[in-house]
C-alpha cells in the first residue's frame, strides 16, 4: 500500500488534481453513480495509509454523504489516516439555535467529522462566535487557514491604488479585514450590518467621510445571495467611492448573478480557488501544500518559528 494519495469527489477535481501535482503525489478521482431512487453509490481509488479527502462542501447536502461513504470504503481498505481537506466547509453559519427548536449544525457537523476522519483542514471557515475550530471538531485535529496571504500576494500581482480603503461588511470580518489591509498597507474600515432576512441586509458605514473620493476593495469570506455584497456596493457609492471591487474567499453565488453585481456598482468580483466559478482567480495552491507538507514528510505539528 503506497503510503499518501489524494482522492477527490468528482467537483474540484481539477483543484485537488493540481495540488498533487505541486506535491508530487498520485490523485484519483471518487467515482458517484446515482441511482433512480436518489440514493448514491461511491467507488474510491485504492486507498493509502494516509488518505486525504479533498471535497470542498459547497453545495454539501449529497458530499456529506460522499464523504461519509469514502471513508466507509477507505478504512476498510485499510487507510488508517483521513484527512479532509474542505477548502469551503459547510454548515459553519449556524453555530447556534437562534430560534427555539433549531438545530446547531455546526456542532452536528463537527461531530460527524470527529467520528469519520483524523484531521480536517479549511480555509477561512465561518467561526465568528465559536473562534476555535478545534472546539467544532472535538477530539481530532483540526486547521482553519486563512486566505488573505494568497489574496494579498493576488493583489499584489495586479497592482493596488493605494488610496484604496478595504472595507469588510460587518464586525465579525475586522480581523481578516485588518489583516489584508496591513499586507496590502492600506487604510481599512468595517460596516454595520443588520440582517433582515436571508437575502436582504442593510449596511451602514459610521466612517462614511473616510470613503469619499477613494477606491474601495470590498473583502469577505462568503458570497451566497450576494445580499451583503449588493448592499455594501450601494452603501459604498452613497459614500462617495470612486471606484468598486471585491475579493471572496467562497464563492457559493449563483454566476449570472454578476450581473446584479455589476449593476450595483461593482467593477469586479474575484475569488479563490477554493469553490470552482467563474470568479476564481486566486489559488489557493501554495496555502493548501504547506499544510499538507507534515503529512508527506511525517512532522506533522513542526515547531512554530517565532
Ligand atoms: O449576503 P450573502 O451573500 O447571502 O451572505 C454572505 C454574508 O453573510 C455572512 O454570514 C458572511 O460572512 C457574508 O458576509
Amino acid at each position: 500500500m503506497s503510503k499518501i494519495v489524494i482522492q477527490s469527489l468528482p467537483t474540484g477535481a481539477g483543484d485537488a488534481k493540481r495540488l498533487a501535482a505541486l506535491l508530487g503525489l498520485s490523485w484519483q478521482e471518487i467515482a458517484l453513480h446515482r441511482f433512480p431512487d436518489g440514493e448514491i453509490r461511491v467507488t474510491v481509488g485504492p486507498a493509502a495509509s494516509t488518505t486525504i479527502l479533498y471535497a470542498s462542501l459547497d453545495q454539501p447536502n449529497d458530499k456529506l454523504i460522499a464523504i461519509l461513504f469514502a471513508a466507509e470504503a477507505l478504512r476498510r481498505a485499510g487507510a488508517s489516516r483521513l484527512v479532509l481537506l474542505a477548502p469551503y466547509l459547510c454548515y459553519m453559519r449556524q453555530d447556534a439555535a437562534f430560534h427555539e427548536g433549531e438545530a446547531i449544525s455546526q456542532k452536528a457537523v463537527g461531530r460527524l467529522f470527529a467520528a469519520t476522519v483524523d484531521r480536517v483542514i479549511t480555509v477561512d471557515a465561518h467561526l465568528h462566535r465559536t473562534h476555535d475550530i478545534k472546539a467544532v471538531f472535538p477530539g481530532i485535529e483540526a486547521e482553519d487557514l486563512s486566505a488573505m496571504p494568497a489574496i494579498a500576494d493576488a493583489l499584489r500581482k495586479s497592482g493596488v491604488d493605494p488610496a484604496t480603503v478595504v472595507i469588510g461588511p460587518d464586525a465579525e470580518s475586522r480581523p481578516w479585514v485588518s489583516d489584508l489591509a496591513s499586507r496590502l498597507g492600506l487604510a481599512y474600515t468595517v460596516a454595520q450590518k443588520i440582517r433582515r432576512g436571508d437575502r436582504s441586509v442593510e449596511i451602514s458605514f459610521a466612517e462614511a467621510a473616510l470613503l469619499a473620493g477613494r477606491p474601495a476593495l470590498l473583502v469577505d469570506d462568503i458570497v451566497s445571495s450576494g445580499g451583503t455584497l449588493t448592499a455594501c456596493a450601494r452603501a459604498l457609492k452613497d459614500a462617495g467611492a470612486t471606484a468598486i471591487d471585491a475579493v471572496i474567499t467562497h464563492a457559493l453565488f449563483p454566476p449570472d448573478m454578476a450581473a446584479g453585481f455589476a449593476a450595483a456598482g461593482i467593477r469586479s468580483v474575484r475569488s479563490t480557488s477554493s469553490v470552482p466559478h467563474p470568479s476564481n482567480a486566486i489559488p489557493l495552491d501554495d496555502i493548501l501544500a504547506t499544510a499538507l507538507h507534515g503529512e508527506i514528510d511525517g512532522k506533522r505539528f513542526p515547531e512554530k518559528t517565532p
